[in-house]
């Protein structure tokens, strides 16, 4: 049987990457290389809050992307996540198999890697963990790793915090577009906003520079919230280069998503990103997707439309934006 787990053919030590993971000479690393010395915004949570309003607000618009720091979640904590899933992805492989997801019947939560869709398309160098963490009527928490023993209470745990650190950003979103700072939070579904986690694991690749850990991409999201492990991969889109994203440690990694994109019309960018591989290390990131429920309708707030700027998206459910963009529809 052909392998479809990337870290069962990492075991292999194979010399040579094998051609569905070698990209077009123009997506390489070894061709895109990121340009040097471009300092990627970090923002401490603990400024006096107008100072913070106005630096989220820029890197947002500039950027898309920011770190943050002084975020309140312990260190320990985020130690543990950490070490609960590489656990996870240390089991027998038959033992994570149980978990395996089926995304193309639509079933995404679980255990999965990036399958192709058509001969063009390229594979992915990532294995990967997905489910849903909050609201709780909605999380089915039989489908989480039930080894280690220790994850659930762990991922509840970090759940807790990233409600928190998500109202608080949603919050200083609104305000940096001149809005009462409930607005975003309510246009994204108050209490039925979704948290789904995704764990990434990048083990290592013969010949990275050829190949993808994750390939350029916006998220669908709101915003993602990440931590990478100390291995170095995250790249973002900035004024027509890539930027590297230096570990920076216990810093908490903030993307603009296409939702609150779509929310600000446009006065919020959703960054574009990709993730390298590394030839010796195994990379892993811990990305907490912050989402609307899928019956959620989202447009350009109307309060920020007049004559001067007119609406830059259409407005659609989540679902149907989904939908469009698992299929590759324009906008
Ligand atoms: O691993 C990373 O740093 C990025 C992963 C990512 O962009 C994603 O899972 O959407
Ligand atoms: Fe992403």
């Amino acid at each position: 049987m052909e392998e479809k787990r990337i870290q069962t053919l990492a075991l292999k030590e194979l010399k040579e990457l094998p051609p569905q993971f070698i990209r077009p000479a123009n997506e390489r690393p070894e061709n895109t290389k990121a340009k040097e010395g471009v300092p990627v915004p970090i923002i401490s949570l603990s400024q006096p809050h107008h100072v913070l309003v106005k630096e989220i607000a820029e890197a947002a618009s500039e950027w898309g992307f920011f770190l943050i720091t002084h975020h309140g979640i312990s260190q320990t904590l985020i130690q543990h996540l950490q070490e609960v899933g590489k656990d996870f992805f240390s089991l027998p492989q038959e033992e994570k198999e149980v978990y395996a997801n089926d995304p193309s019947n639509g079933k995404f939560d679980g255990y999965g890697s990036k399958m192709t869709k058509n001969l063009e398309e390229k594979v992915e160098w990532v294995d990967y963990f997905f489910h849903l963490m909050a609201p709780p009527s909605k999380v089915n928490y039989d489908i989480w790793p039930k080894h280690p023993s220790s994850y659930r209470e762990v991922t509840q745990e970090y759940n807790k915090e990233m409600l928190r650190v998500t109202h608080e950003l949603l919050e200083l979103l609104s305000e940096g577009l001149g809005l009462e700072r409930n607005v975003l939070k309510s246009s994204l579904g108050d209490e039925e906003i979704e948290l789904e986690m995704k764990i990434n694991m990048y083990p290592p690749c013969p010949q990275p520079q050829l190949a993808l850990g994750v390939e350029p991409h916006t998220d669908m999201s709101a915003i993602t919230l990440l931590v990478p492990n100390e291995v170095a991969g995250l790249q973002v889109w900035k004024d027509n280069n890539w930027v590297a994203v230096n570990y920076l440690q216990n810093a908490l990694l903030v993307h603009v998503g296409d939702q609150i994109q779509v929310l600000s019309n446009g006065k919020y960018k959703s960054v574009l990103h990709r993730s390298l591989v590394n030839k010796e290390q195994m990379r892993m990131s811990w990305a907490v997707f912050v989402a609307p429920p899928h019956e959620a309708v989202i447009g350009p707030l109307p309060s920020l439309i007049n004559d001067q700027n007119p609406p830059k998206f259409s407005t659609k459910t989540y679902a149907e934006y989904r939908y469009r963009k698992f299929n590759k529809h324009s906008q």
